[in-house]
């Protein structure tokens, strides 16, 4: 198992650099992390530039490889990225989708023969509870249902390293548990789990590690105590708010209002 590690690391896009030296702590190996923030600090470019889609400089290492600059065939079988983007309209079936996203391993076609392939898109659709959607047509889900898929695409070739942004934005709250619980499950399993969160709530619950990103920089990193405070909150989002304990040991995330300082 390995650490995801990221050392002054930018990217961006044509005219508009997102990170700039962008350097945390280490992102643990069999865990599950968070990363949060507010709207366009830079939590998707982050996740772009270590799948490799975005142009980066700096150093991005995981499994003791250097991320940038690896051949797009080695870095598919290291990691896995979901986008936000739901897939489209494509025509394809549930099973479709999912034989085509193994497909894009360079050499999925020979890892796999026929049976074994179906058997394994079998595994992930029941995992995720989507056996009875198979046959659908893509076009002919709902925004989660369509989310769920897109997780599987994720998840089939299982790599050591998921990086997966808002996997639960479109989710109704038994799913989003179900999803949270499959991904720590993951973690626990071994494989580097990062998640874009919007949820606190939710990020406290499940994440181990969270890193909580502002402007393009790394803000702070930790388990969830250390991480949510009434300080960061300020400072990062803007809000005047307070963290209680749950009777179930768990933290309640209240927010006062705006504050007049910070963002
Ligand atoms: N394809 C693109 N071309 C140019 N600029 C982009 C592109 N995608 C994102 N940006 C800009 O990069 C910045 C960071 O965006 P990014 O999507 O990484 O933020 P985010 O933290 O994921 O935001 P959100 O929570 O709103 O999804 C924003 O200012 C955004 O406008």
């Amino acid at each position: 198992m390995s650490e995801l590690l990221l050392s002054c690391v930018s990217a961006g896009y044509r005219a508009r650099p997102v990170l700039r030296d962008f350097t945390c702590g280490p992102i643990p190996a069999g865990g599950l992390t968070a990363l949060v923030g507010p709207n366009a600090a830079g939590k998707s470019t982050l996740l772009r530039a270590i799948a490799g889609l975005v142009p980066a400089r700096g150093s991005i290492r995981f499994d003791g490889r250097e991320l940038i600059g690896l051949a797009p065939r080695e870095r598919t079988r290291l990691l896995a990225f979901m986008p936000q983007a739901l897939p489209q309209d494509t025509g394809l079936t549930v099973i479709e989708a999912l034989l085509g996203a193994w497909r894009a391993l360079p050499d999925g076609a020979v890892l796999y023969d026929e049976a074994a392939l179906l058997q394994r898109v079998g595994q992930i659709l029941d995992r995720l509870g989507l056996v009875e959607l198979g046959m659908a047509p893509l076009q002919s889900l709902s925004g989660g249902q369509r989310q769920m898929v897109a997780l599987a695409q994720a998840i089939i070739r299982d790599p050591p390293l998921l990086l997966l942004d808002e996997p639960t934005s479109a989710l109704d709250l038994r799913r989003q548990f179900e999803v949270m619980a499959l991904l720590r499950d993951l973690a626990r399993e071994g494989r580097s789990v990062v998640v874009v969160l919007h949820d606190l709530a939710l990020a406290a619950r499940w994440a181990d590690h969270l890193l909580v990103m502002h402007q393009g920089q790394a803000h702070s990193d930790g388990g969830a105590e250390a991480v949510l405070t009434p300080v960061m909150l300020r400072q990062v989002y803007g809000v005047e708010a307070r963290i209680e304990p749950a009777s179930s040991g768990e933290r309640l995330l209240l927010i006062d209002g705006i504050s007049s300082s910070g963002r």
